[in-house]
């Protein structure tokens, strides 16, 4: 009785090394018992964990490590199904402005109603992060060059309206840096990279646009 208790608890004790769920029954035994509660502890603990250092707080959204790991995910399935796909750098404009105006915490409020925006801009496939301070990616699956344009276009729009928070009316607007896939690069790094620069020319050339990110690599 004793044995099978806790034998009972060796294919558990590996799910949680092996970052799965453990799955308890019965053991029988309050010693094995109160290891088995121990185990499903860890395994909620080790979840919290893993959430939290892959999404940002303030949002919800992935973080940029995410973003990262799912875009070298994606680009491999896009490469073996020969599919196109756009990464987008959203840059808001005068951000500041309204952290300085309405303080930090509205600031916070404006960034999590703008997270909310691109959210529901996008289809349940593609991928929204916020990179940091006022910065957030999307990764459109499956879009060209044209889709992508159109996309980042209406999205300035829809991030460009105002925003009631509080009995305030904010607005806010965006730049954003287009890069494909194949067209522009072919790894994770350049395609970043390349959104990135482009979104810094949108700025350039007067904000409130997107620009679709130059050929990198030859
Ligand atoms: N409220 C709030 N502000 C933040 C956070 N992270 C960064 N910031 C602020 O966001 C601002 C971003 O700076 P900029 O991108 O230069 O501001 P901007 O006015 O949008 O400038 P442009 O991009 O040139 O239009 C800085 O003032 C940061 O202090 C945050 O989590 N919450």
């Amino acid at each position: 009785m004793i044995a099978k208790s806790v034998s009972s608890l060796t294919a558990p004790a590996l799910a949680l090394g092996y970052g799965q769920e453990p799955k308890i029954g019965s053991v029988y035994l309050r010693e094995a018992d109160e290891v088995a509660k121990a185990l499903v502890e860890a395994s909620a603990v080790l979840r919290a964990a893993q959430y939290e250092a892959q999404h940002d707080k303030l949002t919800g959204l992935a973080n940029h490590t995410l973003f990262n790991d799912m875009l070298s995910q994606q680009l491999l399935l896009c490469e073996r199904m020969k599919m196109h796909m756009a990464v987008l750098f959203i840059d808001l404009d005068g951000f500041k402005a309204v952290n300085d105006r309405h303080g930090h915490g509205m600031g916070d409020q404006l960034l999590r109603a703008v997270a909310t925006r691109l959210d529901a801009a996008v289809r349940s496939s593609d991928i929204v992060a916020r990179l940091g301070g006022d910065e957030f990616a999307i990764l459109l699956i499956d879009t060209g060059r044209a889709d992508a344009h159109r996309f980042a276009k209406q999205l300035i729009e829809r991030i460009s309206a105002p925003y009631l928070l509080g009995n305030l009316s904010i607005c806010v607007a965006a730049s954003i840096g287009i890069a494909l896939f194949p067209e522009t690069a072919a790894t994770p790094e350049g395609l970043l990279l390349a959104a990135d620069e482009a979104m810094y020319q949108a700025k350039r050339e007067g904000k409130g646009r997107s620009v679709v990110a130059q050929v990198l690599t030859p």
